[in-house]
């Protein structure tokens, strides 16, 4: 059970020592202990945080390393020249076509094959193999641990079986999908852009002998390759804000969806606190964009409308991190990266490392402390969480 992790306590928890975040802390506490209960009365590893679906950190890391030292001069310039979409947003249509043209839906399709192609190894040199940052949901726990329980919380939300048939939108290098059928049983097909990350979900996932499909497509090309109600449930982790015509996907995620089944999201959306007009709102905004590297900025209300608009219930609308915060987390991650910058930036320096590391590293952790900021202030989270429910027949 997660009280029983022995982890140091979490920087953010020194800096917040008054009583009524002492209470909150109990209450969160209280909460989480209930939460795991249930999860653990669910799933098949009820005893522990079992990451053996979780890859070998030295592995993955040396993996990613030798990769990315071998990159070409045009594979780095790509994945430099494709930050260009993180400052555009697919509201802005007419911006779009100025910028990339008019077949602009096709080259943020190029430019996310190569931004990720790239990203997914720098990822991996830390504890963001997964390629995301998970909701807070203990506070005594890592961040791969606290992406664990956020798995479990999905495979309970959208109540995975053995069995079942899941679409995970999004899949990155398909660690998720190998967990999720690890824990559930269920089959999962994921669906990614990046043909580098399709090739390496496909090989992780048979070494563990798990029979899970992975397929490259683009999902702003729609119609989806699959069947009318061929899946049991789905599930997306942070990958919406790449969606061009949100309200056309969530029809295709009904559509291939069997009755009754329930779906969860879990995204990057701007707060009610997030003002554009204001110039420290909006300089935040222009920074953390291409940090995590968000093409779109949905709101909650606007994913909410896609949802019903596409025929959905919504069960559960909230922000899944704890005090709706995840700022220690990604404080974390972000003090990590910052080293392996010196470190690396001290190797290039001395000639044991190409020069293209600086220029990767140094664009990866640019702007960390901003995406803190903005966490902190409430004006934007990468930790909403919908679960919705497509009417049973
Ligand atoms: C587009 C959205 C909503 C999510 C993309 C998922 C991930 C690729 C990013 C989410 C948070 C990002 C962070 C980093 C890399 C890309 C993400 C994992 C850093 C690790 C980059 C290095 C910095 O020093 C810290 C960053 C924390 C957040």
């Amino acid at each position: 059970m997660v009280s029983q992790i022995v982890l140091p306590q979490h920087p953010g928890q020194t800096k917040r020592g008054s009583e009524s975040d002492s209470s909150l802390d109990e209450i969160a506490e209280q909460k989480q202990k209930l939460f795991i209960s249930a999860l653990g009365k669910h799933g098949k590893h009820s005893k522990d945080l079992d990451d053996s679906a979780s890859p070998k950190r030295w592995k993955s890391f040396w993996t990613s390393f030798r990769y990315l030292a071998n990159l070409t001069p045009k594979e780095v310039d790509d994945f430099m020249a494709s930050y260009v979409i993180y400052n555009l947003d697919w509201e802005n249509k007419q911006q779009m076509t100025e910028v990339l043209g008019p077949s602009y839906q096709e080259k943020v399709g190029d430019c996310l094959k190569s931004y990720y192609g790239v990203l997914n190894h720098l990822c991996a040199l830390g504890d963001v193999e997964k390629m995301y940052i998970p909701p807070w949901m203990s506070r005594k726990a890592s961040v791969l641990e606290n992406q664990i329980l956020y798995e479990r919380s999905i495979a309970h939300d959208i109540g995975l079986r053995a069995g079942d048939k899941v679409l995970d939108l999004g899949c990155g290098r398909g660690r998720v999908a190998a967990h999720m059928a690890q824990y559930s049983g269920a089959q999962v097909t994921g669906l990614n852009i990046d043909p580098n990350q399709v090739a390496q979900a496909k090989s992780f996932n048979e070494e563990r002998g798990l029979h899970n499909n992975f397929i490259q497509q683009d999902f702003n090309s729609l119609p989806l390759p699959f069947a009318n109600e061929s899946f049991d449930a789905f599930y997306q982790i942070q990958a919406l804000s790449l969606c061009k015509d949100l309200p056309a996907l969530f029809r295709e995620i009904f559509r291939v969806v069997k009755p009754g089944s329930k779906i969860s999201l879990l995204d990057w959306i701007s707060l009610p606190a997030y003002e554009p007009t204001n110039p420290e709102h909006a300089e935040l905004m222009r920074r953390v964009k291409p940090l995590i590297g968000a093409v779109g900025t949905p709101t909650q209300e606007s994913l909410e409308t896609a949802l019903k608009e596409a025929g959905f219930e919504v069960v559960k609308s909230e922000n899944a991190s704890i005090d709706g915060l995840q700022a220690p987390l990604i404080d974390t991650v972000d003090l990590y990266f910052r080293t392996l910058r010196q470190v690396i930036l001290g190797l290039v320096k001395l000639h044991v490392l190409p020069r293209h590391f600086k220029t990767l590293i140094n664009r990866l952790c640019l702007d960390g402390q901003a995406f803190v900021k903005m966490d902190n202030m409430r004006l934007a989270t990468t930790s909403y969480s919908i679960i919705a429910q497509k009417p049973k027949a």
